[in-house]
Protein backbone atom coordinates (compact mmCIF):
# COMPACT_ATOMS: atom_id res chain seq x y z
CA UNK A 1 0.00 0.00 0.00
CA UNK A 2 1.25 3.42 -1.08
CA UNK A 3 0.92 6.74 0.79
CA UNK A 4 1.79 10.08 -0.08
CA UNK A 5 2.71 12.45 2.09
CA UNK A 6 3.31 16.01 2.23
CA UNK A 7 4.98 17.98 5.20
CA UNK A 8 4.26 22.14 5.01
CA UNK A 9 8.01 23.01 6.09
CA UNK A 10 6.55 27.00 6.72
CA UNK A 11 7.83 29.70 8.08
CA UNK A 12 5.04 31.06 11.35
CA UNK A 13 4.31 34.97 12.00
CA UNK A 14 4.69 35.03 15.76
CA UNK A 15 1.71 36.15 17.86
CA UNK A 16 -0.28 36.63 14.26
CA UNK A 17 -3.03 33.40 13.67
CA UNK A 18 -4.52 35.28 10.89
CA UNK A 19 -1.45 35.51 9.00
CA UNK A 20 -0.60 31.78 9.62
CA UNK A 21 -4.32 30.33 8.79
CA UNK A 22 -3.85 31.56 5.65
CA UNK A 23 -0.28 30.33 5.45
CA UNK A 24 -1.60 26.95 6.22
CA UNK A 25 -4.42 27.10 3.61
CA UNK A 26 -1.98 27.66 1.12
CA UNK A 27 -0.08 24.54 1.54
CA UNK A 28 -3.27 22.78 2.02
CA UNK A 29 -4.48 23.37 -1.60
CA UNK A 30 -0.52 22.83 -2.71
CA UNK A 31 -0.69 19.73 -0.96
CA UNK A 32 -4.16 18.93 -2.77
CA UNK A 33 -2.53 19.65 -6.25
CA UNK A 34 -0.19 17.24 -5.40
CA UNK A 35 -2.63 14.29 -5.05
CA UNK A 36 -1.30 14.01 -1.46
CA UNK A 37 -2.61 11.85 0.83
CA UNK A 38 -1.54 12.89 4.41
CA UNK A 39 -0.44 16.79 5.01
CA UNK A 40 1.20 17.59 7.87
CA UNK A 41 1.88 20.66 9.67
CA UNK A 42 4.48 22.01 12.61
CA UNK A 43 4.66 22.84 16.02
CA UNK A 44 2.02 25.76 17.16
CA UNK A 45 1.80 26.88 13.80
CA UNK A 46 -1.29 28.83 14.71
CA UNK A 47 1.16 31.20 17.24
CA UNK A 48 4.93 30.50 17.68
CA UNK A 49 6.10 30.42 20.76
CA UNK A 50 3.99 33.93 21.71
CA UNK A 51 3.85 32.23 25.15
CA UNK A 52 3.29 34.75 27.02
CA UNK A 53 0.21 35.82 25.00
CA UNK A 54 -1.68 32.75 25.35
CA UNK A 55 -4.47 34.30 27.18
CA UNK A 56 -5.21 35.99 24.28
CA UNK A 57 -4.26 34.04 21.54
CA UNK A 58 -4.67 30.25 22.73
CA UNK A 59 -7.84 28.45 20.99
CA UNK A 60 -10.26 28.15 23.35
CA UNK A 61 -11.08 24.52 23.43
CA UNK A 62 -9.17 24.06 20.41
CA UNK A 63 -12.70 25.00 18.19
CA UNK A 64 -11.38 27.15 15.86
CA UNK A 65 -8.31 25.16 14.96
CA UNK A 66 -10.84 22.05 14.55
CA UNK A 67 -12.81 23.63 12.26
CA UNK A 68 -9.94 25.21 9.70
CA UNK A 69 -8.39 22.18 9.57
CA UNK A 70 -12.06 19.99 9.09
CA UNK A 71 -12.79 22.66 6.40
CA UNK A 72 -9.48 22.22 4.45
CA UNK A 73 -9.71 18.39 4.74
CA UNK A 74 -13.08 18.72 3.42
CA UNK A 75 -12.48 20.78 0.30
CA UNK A 76 -8.95 19.55 -0.71
CA UNK A 77 -9.75 15.67 0.33
CA UNK A 78 -6.69 15.55 2.60
CA UNK A 79 -6.08 13.76 5.88
CA UNK A 80 -4.20 15.99 8.32
CA UNK A 81 -1.84 15.87 10.98
CA UNK A 82 -2.23 18.94 11.99
CA UNK A 83 1.15 19.92 13.87
CA UNK A 84 0.03 21.33 17.22
CA UNK A 85 -1.44 24.75 18.53
CA UNK A 86 -1.53 26.43 21.83
CA UNK A 87 -5.03 26.03 23.18
CA UNK A 88 -7.20 26.27 26.29
CA UNK A 89 -9.07 23.87 28.13
CA UNK A 90 -10.50 24.96 31.35
CA UNK A 91 -8.03 27.23 32.82
CA UNK A 92 -5.20 25.25 31.79
CA UNK A 93 -3.33 25.99 28.29
CA UNK A 94 -2.14 23.01 26.56
CA UNK A 95 0.71 22.83 23.07
CA UNK A 96 -2.19 20.28 21.14
CA UNK A 97 -2.23 18.12 17.89
CA UNK A 98 -5.74 17.38 16.46
CA UNK A 99 -5.55 14.67 13.44
CA UNK A 100 -8.51 14.99 11.10
CA UNK A 101 -9.43 12.36 8.54
CA UNK A 102 -10.05 13.47 5.09
CA UNK A 103 -14.30 13.57 5.91
CA UNK A 104 -13.28 16.58 8.36
CA UNK A 105 -13.69 14.27 11.44
CA UNK A 106 -11.34 14.30 14.00
CA UNK A 107 -9.20 11.41 14.71
CA UNK A 108 -7.18 12.27 17.69
CA UNK A 109 -6.45 14.64 19.80
CA UNK A 110 -3.02 15.06 22.03
CA UNK A 111 -1.40 16.92 24.39
CA UNK A 112 2.41 17.85 24.05
CA UNK A 113 3.68 15.31 27.54
CA UNK A 114 7.11 16.80 27.49
CA UNK A 115 7.19 20.93 27.70
CA UNK A 116 10.64 21.82 26.57
CA UNK A 117 12.13 24.06 29.76
CA UNK A 118 14.90 25.49 27.67
CA UNK A 119 12.03 27.77 26.23
CA UNK A 120 10.26 27.48 29.93
CA UNK A 121 7.21 26.41 27.97
CA UNK A 122 6.45 24.66 31.48
CA UNK A 123 5.95 28.06 32.91
CA UNK A 124 2.72 28.73 30.60
CA UNK A 125 2.03 25.35 29.36
CA UNK A 126 0.11 21.97 31.18
CA UNK A 127 1.65 18.98 29.97
CA UNK A 128 -0.54 16.55 28.57
CA UNK A 129 -0.72 12.59 30.00
CA UNK A 130 -2.06 10.99 27.24
CA UNK A 131 -0.90 8.79 24.64
CA UNK A 132 -1.69 9.86 20.92
CA UNK A 133 -2.00 6.60 18.45
CA UNK A 134 -4.75 6.29 15.46
CA UNK A 135 -5.52 5.45 12.35
CA UNK A 136 -5.43 7.67 9.31
CA UNK A 137 -5.39 7.18 5.51
CA UNK A 138 -5.99 3.05 6.64
CA UNK A 139 -1.94 3.39 8.17
CA UNK A 140 -1.53 2.73 12.19
CA UNK A 141 0.46 5.81 13.94
CA UNK A 142 1.20 7.51 16.49
CA UNK A 143 1.43 11.72 16.97
CA UNK A 144 4.44 13.56 19.24
CA UNK A 145 5.44 17.00 19.55
CA UNK A 146 9.21 18.29 19.51
CA UNK A 147 10.65 17.46 22.79
CA UNK A 148 8.67 14.60 23.04
CA UNK A 149 10.93 12.86 20.73
CA UNK A 150 13.90 12.90 23.72
CA UNK A 151 12.00 10.56 25.09
CA UNK A 152 12.24 7.24 23.32
CA UNK A 153 10.47 5.42 26.12
CA UNK A 154 7.42 7.28 25.77
CA UNK A 155 7.06 6.57 21.66
CA UNK A 156 7.80 3.09 22.25
CA UNK A 157 4.75 3.21 24.80
CA UNK A 158 3.16 4.31 21.33
CA UNK A 159 4.29 2.27 19.17
CA UNK A 160 4.13 -0.96 20.45
CA UNK A 161 0.32 -0.81 21.06
CA UNK A 162 0.06 -1.83 17.80
CA UNK A 163 2.74 -1.91 16.71
CA UNK A 164 2.42 1.40 14.45
CA UNK A 165 3.68 1.55 11.33
CA UNK A 166 4.03 5.40 10.97
CA UNK A 167 5.15 7.98 13.81
CA UNK A 168 3.96 11.63 13.14
CA UNK A 169 6.50 14.39 14.28
CA UNK A 170 5.92 18.13 14.41
CA UNK A 171 8.30 20.30 15.69
CA UNK A 172 9.84 24.00 16.03
CA UNK A 173 13.20 22.49 16.33
CA UNK A 174 16.23 25.35 16.66
CA UNK A 175 19.14 25.45 13.83
CA UNK A 176 21.62 24.72 16.33
CA UNK A 177 20.25 21.45 17.09
CA UNK A 178 19.15 20.11 13.98
CA UNK A 179 21.84 17.46 13.58
CA UNK A 180 20.38 16.21 16.97
CA UNK A 181 17.20 16.46 15.53
CA UNK A 182 18.13 13.91 12.43
CA UNK A 183 19.86 11.09 14.52
CA UNK A 184 17.04 11.54 17.14
CA UNK A 185 14.66 10.76 14.13
CA UNK A 186 16.83 8.45 12.58
CA UNK A 187 17.19 6.13 15.70
CA UNK A 188 13.19 6.21 16.46
CA UNK A 189 12.39 5.16 13.11
CA UNK A 190 14.99 2.32 13.60
CA UNK A 191 13.91 1.11 17.02
CA UNK A 192 10.35 1.04 16.07
CA UNK A 193 10.46 -0.01 12.56
CA UNK A 194 8.34 2.32 11.37
CA UNK A 195 8.39 5.36 8.70
CA UNK A 196 8.76 8.39 11.02
CA UNK A 197 7.53 11.46 9.28
CA UNK A 198 8.43 14.85 10.95
CA UNK A 199 7.49 18.22 10.46
CA UNK A 200 9.94 21.57 11.50
CA UNK A 201 9.35 24.69 10.63
CA UNK A 202 11.83 27.53 9.46
CA UNK A 203 11.96 31.34 10.51
CA UNK A 204 12.67 32.86 13.51
CA UNK A 205 11.62 34.41 16.66
CA UNK A 206 13.17 36.51 19.37
CA UNK A 207 15.36 33.88 20.82
CA UNK A 208 15.59 31.16 18.28
CA UNK A 209 16.03 30.31 14.13
CA UNK A 210 14.39 27.64 13.61
CA UNK A 211 16.44 24.82 11.55
CA UNK A 212 13.49 22.96 8.92
CA UNK A 213 15.01 19.93 7.54
CA UNK A 214 11.92 17.95 7.78
CA UNK A 215 12.31 14.30 6.91
CA UNK A 216 10.35 11.09 6.09
CA UNK A 217 12.39 8.21 7.34
CA UNK A 218 12.38 4.82 6.57
CA UNK A 219 11.58 1.90 9.33
CA UNK A 220 15.67 1.03 8.24
CA UNK A 221 16.76 4.69 9.31
CA UNK A 222 17.38 5.42 5.54
CA UNK A 223 16.08 9.03 4.61
CA UNK A 224 13.22 9.04 2.01
CA UNK A 225 13.23 12.64 1.34
CA UNK A 226 14.44 15.68 3.25
CA UNK A 227 13.45 19.41 2.72
CA UNK A 228 16.51 21.73 2.98
CA UNK A 229 17.64 23.67 5.91
CA UNK A 230 16.01 27.04 6.81
CA UNK A 231 14.17 27.41 3.66
CA UNK A 232 10.05 26.98 3.40
CA UNK A 233 9.47 23.71 1.25
CA UNK A 234 6.43 21.50 0.29
CA UNK A 235 8.24 18.78 0.98
CA UNK A 236 5.80 15.59 -1.30
CA UNK A 237 6.85 12.19 -1.34
CA UNK A 238 5.42 8.60 -1.45
CA UNK A 239 6.23 5.47 0.81
CA UNK A 240 5.43 2.23 0.61
CA UNK A 241 4.07 1.07 3.88
CA UNK A 242 4.68 -2.68 2.93
CA UNK A 243 8.48 -2.10 3.15
CA UNK A 244 8.07 -1.94 7.23
CA UNK A 245 6.25 -5.47 7.13
CA UNK A 246 9.47 -6.65 5.82
CA UNK A 247 11.84 -4.95 8.31
CA UNK A 248 9.72 -6.27 10.99
CA UNK A 249 9.77 -9.58 10.00
CA UNK A 250 13.55 -9.83 9.50
CA UNK A 251 14.71 -8.36 12.85
CA UNK A 252 11.21 -9.04 15.52
CA UNK A 253 12.16 -6.15 17.82
CA UNK A 254 8.61 -5.71 18.84
CA UNK A 255 8.01 -9.42 19.79
CA UNK A 256 11.84 -10.12 21.53
CA UNK A 257 11.16 -7.30 23.85
CA UNK A 258 11.37 -7.92 28.14
CA UNK A 259 9.23 -5.21 29.18
CA UNK A 260 9.32 -7.17 32.55
CA UNK A 261 12.76 -5.98 32.77
CA UNK A 262 12.58 -2.47 32.06
CA UNK A 263 11.00 -0.74 34.86
O1 LIG B 1 14.80 19.18 22.22
C1 LIG B 1 15.17 20.16 21.56
O2 LIG B 1 16.36 20.36 21.31
C2 LIG B 1 14.17 21.13 20.98
C3 LIG B 1 12.82 20.97 21.58
C4 LIG B 1 11.90 22.10 21.29
O3 LIG B 1 12.30 23.08 20.71
C5 LIG B 1 10.48 22.03 21.68
O4 LIG B 1 10.04 21.03 22.27
O5 LIG B 1 9.75 22.99 21.38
Amino acid sequence: MTLKIAIAQMDIALGQPEINQVTVAQYAQRAAAAGVDVLVYPEMWQTGYALDQLPTLADRGGASTQQLLAQLAKKYHLNIVGGSVATQQGEQFYNTMYVVDQMGQLVSTYHKAHLFGLMAEEQYIAAGDHKNTFELAGVSAAGVICYDIRFPEWLRAMMAEGPQQILYVAAEWPIQRIDQWQILLQARAIENQAFVVAANRVGRDADNQFGGRSLVIDPLGQIVAQARDMDEALLVVTIDIADEKTVRGQIPVFHDRRPELYY
